[in-house]
């Protein structure tokens, strides 16, 4: 650690914990686990996405696994080069989405090569056991095909056949190299692939997408524990989304499904709490020809209306969740009238990196009098505002998908099923102690993280055992110890 404060620069400190991951991994381990809060923010999103950016000025050495459009056909192949054999989980992407940064093509890696340090600090998961994969098939990145340091292919990206046959040929030759047990979460992909590529390999792989799931996962959690300060039920709120992508759709298909379980609605129903944003406006029904699929089952009776602030004085949430990826779009207009609207309102700026937060913490707690109950996919530190201290929470996909992950692996699972995901949810929403409802918390610190995580690894593991999607029998009487068990831990030897 006093190695890393000699560095002023968050890009530096992430070079210097990259090469220390690469020489002495088990110490970055140690150093990561020991100092989660303070690291995470190095390794993991916002100073991630600025590696990702600088990626090629920045490279020393590839850290994961390169697939690009010249493998085609020797994709098995290439999987065998990897010096490891026993895998259990993968992070792939394509870079077409890298956090709210867009196409960073090749230079994507280093999103794969975060998630899977926190698959092994925050989840326990064995480093051996994680493979980052990068497939390369082109960025349509001006600035990047014309950057000298650019590692990828210096061509658009491939599109239709061409691509669909390459993402085809991988899912196969994984399962065929690693067998049916290896989860393969799909991290950053843009849109129009992601939903296409999780419906059609879920339900002949262990495929897992972190942007659509783990994120609704984590926010479903951070919901439940609100309700803790803003009182009813998750029924008697209204949800107001900007951003109707993959976390927008993915976190309000959760809500609705919890909602549906908990009051014995039809989901139908349920969803129509649940009103969503996009670049266009308010979805509603008279767009729904023109709409992508994943956005149809949003597309209420009402007016259109464009711009935010008029939707919110309209359809008056009591919650606003940002997922547009886009910063600074909660303006001072917005955050005003939510507050005028509600006494405590909810408000998520999930965005990331910080650039493109919806907006800040000290903004929402401001504008809002310090009423706000407010989480972002950044960290931000403290607030002080009105000789009150506020602490805001970071409500990050990464709070579930290392626990989550664990539970498939333990439990052998062979395929991911959304019961899994509110399994998750429930046991994250549990480890909020009174204490830190006291200090104003929705999320508990990371601090405590591995042991978060193996109570969601043990809920998930449960799940998949009621469902009868676990291999991994007989089931383990105490999960929670049994996932403890079964943590890869970096410690080091005394020889005193
Ligand atoms: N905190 C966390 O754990 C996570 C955070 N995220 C973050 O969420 C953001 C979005 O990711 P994802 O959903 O995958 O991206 P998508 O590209 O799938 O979705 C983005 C959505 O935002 C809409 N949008 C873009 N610009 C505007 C604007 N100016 N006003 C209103 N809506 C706008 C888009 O509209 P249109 O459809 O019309 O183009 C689209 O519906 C990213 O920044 C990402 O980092 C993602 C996953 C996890
Ligand atoms: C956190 C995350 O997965 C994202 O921003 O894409
Ligand atoms: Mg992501």
């Amino acid at each position: 650690m006093h190695n890393l404060w000699q560095y002023q620069v968050p890009l530096q400190k992430y070079m210097a914990m990259m090469d220390l991951q690469e020489t002495n991994e088990r110490l970055f381990y140690k150093l990561l686990i020991d100092n989660v809060e303070e690291l995470l923010p190095v390794v993991y999103t916002p100073t991630v996405g600025e590696a990702c950016q600088k990626y090629g000025s920045i490279f020393r050495r590839p850290q994961g696994l390169f697939i690009s459009l010249k493998e085609k056909g020797k994709i098995l192949e290439v999987l065998k080069n990897w010096p490891q054999r026993r895998i259990q989980v993968i992070v792939v992407t394509d870079g077409e989405r890298i956090l709210g940064l867009g196409d960073l093509g090749c230079q994507g890696m280093g999103i794969p090569v975060g998630k899977l340090s926190l698959y092994t600090a925050l989840g326990g998961v064995r480093p051996s056991a994680c493979l980052p994969i990068t497939i390369d098939v082109g960025t349509n990145n001006e600035k990047l095909l014309k950057d000298e340091f650019y590692i990828g292919l210096r061509r658009r990206r491939a599109t239709g056949e061409e691509y669909d046959e390459l993402l085809d040929e991988f899912m196969t030759a994984v399962k065929q190299n690693y067998g049916e047990k290896v989860l393969i979460q799909f991290e950053d992909f843009a849109n129009h692939n992601a939903f296409e590529l999780l419906a059609k390999y879920g339900t002949t792989h262990l495929v897992f997408n972190d942007d659509i799931q783990g994120t609704a996962s984590v926010v479903l959690a951070g919901l439940i524990a609100a309700l803790k300060f803003v009182g009813g039920t998750l029924a008697d709120h209204k949800f107001l989304f900007l951003g109707a992508g993959e976390a927008g759709t993915g976190i309000a298909e959760l809500i609705a499904r919890e909602m549906s379980k908990q009051t014995n609605v039809p989901v139908e129903e349920a969803r129509k709490n649940i009103w969503l944003v996009d670049s266009k406006g308010l979805i509603v029904n008279s767009r729904k020809d023109s709409l992508q699929h994943f956005k149809q089952p949003w597309a209420h009776e009402h007016n259109p209306i464009t711009e935010l602030v008029d939707a919110v004085k309209v359809i008056k949430p009591t919650v606003l969740i940002g997922t547009s990826g886009v910063g600074r779009t909660f303006t001072k207009d917005v955050i005003k009238a939510m507050a005028s609207l509600n006494e405590k309102p909810i408000i998520f700026a999930l965005s990331n990196p910080t650039s493109q937060s919806e907006c800040t913490a000290e903004e929402a707690y401001t504008w809002s009098q310090g009423r706000a109950i407010f989480a972002s996919g950044s960290p931000f530190g403290l607030v002080e505002y009105n000789r009150k201290t506020f602490v805001p929470g970071q409500a990050n996909n990464a709070y579930i998908f290392p626990g989550f992950g664990l539970g498939l692996i333990m439990s052998g699972a062979i395929r991911v099923h959304d019961e899994m995901l509110l399994a998750a949810s429930e046991a994250l929403a549990s480890q909020v102690t009174e204490e830190n409802f006291n200090r104003g918390l929705i999320y508990p610190p990371f601090t405590n993280i591995r042991k978060i995580s193996a109570h969601i690894a043990a809920n998930v593991a449960a799940k998949a055992y009621e469902l009868g999607l676990a291999t991994h029998l007989p089931q383990p009487r105490d999960l929670v110890k049994y996932a403890e068990s079964c943590m890869y831990s970096p410690t080091y030897r005394s020889y005193r």
